[in-house]
């Protein structure tokens, strides 16, 4: 994984800008202000979910979660597809604004804002 992140870091010149570290975000991560993870969290269900979560909370630092989130109603979006693509290929779901506040807050952390980014993301800001 670390080979293609540093061709993708450098592709786009920002190399100078990163420190790549490899690591399991079940066991550790390393040391930061924040951090911030996009589109892993729903690889998993609840109880995996928790476990890592709880690791970024033993961490000390503001979270942000950037994930789809499954609006209220019946109308199309792409997060009620995603949910569905989780459970086949990896066992995880994708989940409402309220069930990623309520996920976050089993491990420990207090949910913050909600942060519409675009048609497909959110972000959960949680310390
Ligand atoms: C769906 S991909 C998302 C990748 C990227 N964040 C994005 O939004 O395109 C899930 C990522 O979780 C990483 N991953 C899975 N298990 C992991 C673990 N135990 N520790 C660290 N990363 C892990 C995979 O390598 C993969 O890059």
């Amino acid at each position: 994984m670390l080979p293609e992140a540093s061709r993708t870091f450098e592709a786009e010149g920002l190399s100078d800008r990163v420190e790549l570290v490899a690591g399991d975000f079940f066991v550790e991560v390393p040391p930061g202000d924040a951090y911030l993870i996009k589109s892993c969290v729903h690889n998993f269900g609840d109880e995996r979910a928790i476990e890592l979560l709880r690791v970024l909370r033993r961490a000390g630092a503001p979270l942000l979660l950037v994930e789809t989130m499954i609006p209220a109603g019946n109308e199309p979006h792409y997060s009620k597809f995603d949910d569905v693509e989780m459970m086949v290929i990896a066992g995880g779901n994708d989940r409402t604004e309220a069930e990623w506040a309520a996920l976050v807050t089993a491990a420990g952390f207090e949910p913050g804002r909600v942060v519409r980014c675009d048609e497909r993301f959110s972000l959960l800001e949680a310390f």
